[in-house]
């Protein structure tokens, strides 16, 4: 249905030299199994960060430990078994896990930024991708997003609930190439290696099935949130959009380094397609709420140089559409050549099309930078 383009495989090329890789930290092991944060540990994974980061990967950062962190800081208080007990914990533990992060990383002068999210953040295409806008500013500034869900103040209806699938929706939200969830066991086992000695790691998943999800259980440190079952729902979440997924021993010397290099640690999850073409499906699937009808220079920017769509070649807007809505865009001679994720609503593409980008803040009032339709948020459709 639509061609593989030189720029596909530009695109691919490219990520293949600089990962983008999210990086997910149990309780279990920020803690290494004690009832408070330890610190030298937590300086060992920032010291393999920062050599990431060196390398030129792209490195985000899922931390649990808050409830931990707080529990511990307020020395072990008698709280009601509420719900508003543990918002109380987390309130007063994120602050001391993004000192604990903010502190070690400073070590290696590199910056951090604190990402508090929900469910209804992630699944709102609008909060998406404001959300995403945030991550990707963070990234391309070298500065390491430490992302927690927003304990504090979800509740159980917004709540993603653990941090194994959070991590998994923040894979999709930076486009990541491969999600390391880091615990405190060697990988998935056979069955619970705490409750059985001779059970058996298993390396590698091609496919998540009822069997696999029936051998993986819960948590029983009291640490964890969800054990393994979790982390079999984020793998299979983040393989279907094209994010490889690591489980593997977050304690091990060196594990984050030579998970890098491809090294045989923990149990891998294969990716079931690449992540362009699971954007492709996504995009395909989407229904097309408007149009875009584009001018002979977006068109040949577009098709041939694969960029992005700027406003400044927009020339009409059919449809009423949202931001985060998928769009067509359209040649002047009527012919569809692409379908995106529309970064400002039909409202505003009609006062900013055929404008400078530069234009746009005065224009609205604000923005949501430069780009109409970002290319990453775009397919080209057969021509
Ligand atoms: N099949 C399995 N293989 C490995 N670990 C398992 C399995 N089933 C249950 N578990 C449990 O999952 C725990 C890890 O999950 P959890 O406690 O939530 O840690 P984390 O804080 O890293 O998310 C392990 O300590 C282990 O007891
Ligand atoms: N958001 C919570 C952690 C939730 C969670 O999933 O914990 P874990 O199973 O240790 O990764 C916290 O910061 O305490």
């Amino acid at each position: 249905m639509q061609k593989h383009s030189h720029s596909d495989k530009l695109e691919q090329k490219a990520k293949r030299e600089q990962k983008t890789i999210v990086l997910k930290f149990g309780t279990s092991v920020l803690t290494q199994g004690s009832p408070k944060l330890n610190r030298p540990h937590l300086l060992n994974i920032v010291r393999q960060c920062a050599q990431l980061q060196q390398l030129g990967h792209r490195v985000v950062i899922v931390t649990s430990g808050a409830m931990a962190a707080g529990r511990h800081y307020l020395n072990h208080p008698q709280l009601p078994p509420t719900i508003a007990s543990k918002q109380l914990l987390a309130a007063v533990g994120q602050s001391q896990l993004i000192q604990a992060w903010e502190q070690l990383f400073e070590i290696y002068d590199i910056y951090i930024g604190q990402m508090l999210l929900t469910r209804a953040d992630l699944e709102d295409r609008e909060r998406f991708l404001n959300a995403r806008d945030t991550l990707n500013a963070l990234l391309d500034n070298q500065i390491i997003p430490i992302i927690n869900e927003n304990d504090a103040v979800a509740t159980a209806e917004i709540k993603v609930g653990d941090n194994d699938n959070l991590s998994a929706l923040v894979a999709i939200l930076a486009n990541a190439d491969q999600l390391y969830l880091l615990t405190d066991q060697q990988g998935l086992f056979d069955s619970d290696p705490r409750a059985n000695p001779a059970a058996k790691l298993i390396v590698q998943v091609d496919k998540i099935t009822d069997h696999i999800r029936s051998i993986a259980g819960g948590s029983v440190s009291g640490l964890g949130t969800g054990g393994m079952s979790t982390k079999i729902t984020a793998a299979d979440i983040a393989t279907r959009s094209g994010i490889e997924t690591i489980i593997a021993p977050g304690s091990q010397d060196n594990v984050i380094l030579d998970l890098v290099q491809d090294k045989a640690i923990g149990t891998k999850f294969k990716a079931l397609l690449s992540p362009l073409q699971s954007r492709k499906q996504w995009l395909f699937a989407a229904p097309s709420a408007g149009t875009l009808v584009i001018d002979q220079g977006a068109e040949s920017a577009v098709l041939e140089k694969y960029r992005s769509l700027l406003p400044a070649g927009i020339v009409q807007i059919e449809g009423r559409f949202s931001r985060g809505e998928v769009v067509r865009i359209r040649t002047q001679q009527g012919k569809d050549i692409a379908i995106g994720v529309a970064c400002y609503n039909s409202d505003a593409l009609e006062l900013i099309k055929g404008k400078k980008s530069a234009d746009i803040a005065v224009t609205l009032g604000y923005e949501y930078g430069a780009v109409a339709i970002h290319r990453d948020d775009m397919v080209i459709l057969s021509v």
